[in-house]
């Protein structure tokens, strides 16, 4: 049974899922390489607190939190590791490298990538039958899907533990059966991206017009409908008749678009530089957070019948 885990790198993921898997009753120990790093999440950790107290989510026995700057005092003795370090295969290799002679042998290990298949990570573990994706989604503390996937040489039951883990702390689990790039929820996140990026590249719609357009004709229904629902609902002779012709007009770009290679050259990353998209004042970043946080939480309770 897993009571101890280990979560290493606290960026903008880390925080949220130290908070949830403490309120879950969990005993978690939270490491990052960066000392600002672990400064940032202590306060993030407790916004994220007060929003599962807006969620309604009780504390399932006695979970704690505790910070550390030694990658070996975090993963000491745990079950699991979850590695949280950012996309970049080099990076991650270089965190199973440090924590392969510091764990045991059946620890599991856990990579919150975003869309590496599992099994190219396995390539730099030893005992990759115990290596697993877990792929949470932003913010974690708030989203309650989280994908399970497999490698080639993953064991099954490692599968079905995380899988009953995340059951047990009251969270929603997806087994992904097949380890493809970006897994299914970002499979189907990208082709939305690649289509609304390509539409305001090409002067179609302005970004706000965009956003309007995607969350309350699209993101709305489909939180309450999903896709494979919605065929049914549309009619399946319809979704024919418009994939017949439209299919063939969508993007198929195999690169990054130029829009987007334009703005990262120029460090507009979105809210944490100030600038992406849109433009954020730190005051404004902070409203921002908080108005996103309450509607989701709203939208949730809602969702799940507690409203
Ligand atoms: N940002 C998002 O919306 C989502 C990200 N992910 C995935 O989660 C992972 C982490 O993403 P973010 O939290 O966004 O990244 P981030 O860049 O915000 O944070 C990564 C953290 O890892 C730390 N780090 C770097 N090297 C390290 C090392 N050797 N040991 C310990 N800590 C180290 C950094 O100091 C940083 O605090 C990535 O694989 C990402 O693709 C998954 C779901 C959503
Ligand atoms: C743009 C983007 N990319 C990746 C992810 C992820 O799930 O890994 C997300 C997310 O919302 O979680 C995302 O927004």
């Amino acid at each position: 049974m897993i009571q101890r885990i280990a979560i290493i790198g606290l960026g903008t993921m880390g925080p949220g899922m130290a908070a949830r898997l403490a309120r879950g009753g969990l005993q978690v120990t939270a490491y990052d390489v960066a000392p600002a790093a672990i400064e940032r999440a202590r306060t993030m950790l407790g916004t994220a607190e007060g929003v599962l107290d807006a969620l309604g989510i009780a504390a399932a026995g006695a979970g704690t939190v505790r910070f550390t700057d030694d990658i070996a005092e975090a993963v000491a003795g745990v079950d699991l590791v979850i590695e949280n370090v950012p996309e970049n295969i080099a990076i991650k290799a270089e965190v199973y490298r440090a924590i392969d002679g510091l764990i045991a042998s059946d620890t599991i290990v856990a990579s919150d990538t975003s869309g590496i298949p599992i099994t190219q990570l396995q390539a730099h573990i030893s005992h990759p039958e115990r290596m697993v994706g877990m792929h949470w989604s932003n913010p974690p503390h708030i989203i309650p899907m989280i994908e399970v996937i497999g490698g080639e040489k993953t064991a099954p039951q490692i599968v079905e533990t995380i899988r009953d883990l995340i059951r047990s702390i009251g969270l929603l689990p997806v087994v992904v059966k097949k380890d493809v790039p970006g897994f299914v929820e970002n499979r189907v996140l990208y082709a939305l991206l690649r289509e609304a990026v390509d539409l305001v590249e090409r002067g179609v719609i302005e970004p706000e017009d965009l956003d309007t357009c995607v969350s309350w004709g699209i993101g709305y229904k489909i939180a309450v409908v999903g896709p494979m629902a919605l065929l049914d609902m549309a009619g399946l002779d319809i979704y024919k008749s418009v994939s017949s012709f439209l299919n063939a007009d969508l993007s198929n770009r195999g690169d990054v678009a130029p829009m987007v290679l334009e703005k990262t050259g120029a460090s507009k990353l979105g809210i944490k530089s100030g600038e992406g998209m849109f433009s954020y004042t730190p005051e404004q970043t902070k409203a921002l957070q908080a108005e996103r946080a309450r509607k989701l939480v709203a939208v949730r309770r809602i969702l799940e019948g507690r409203e």
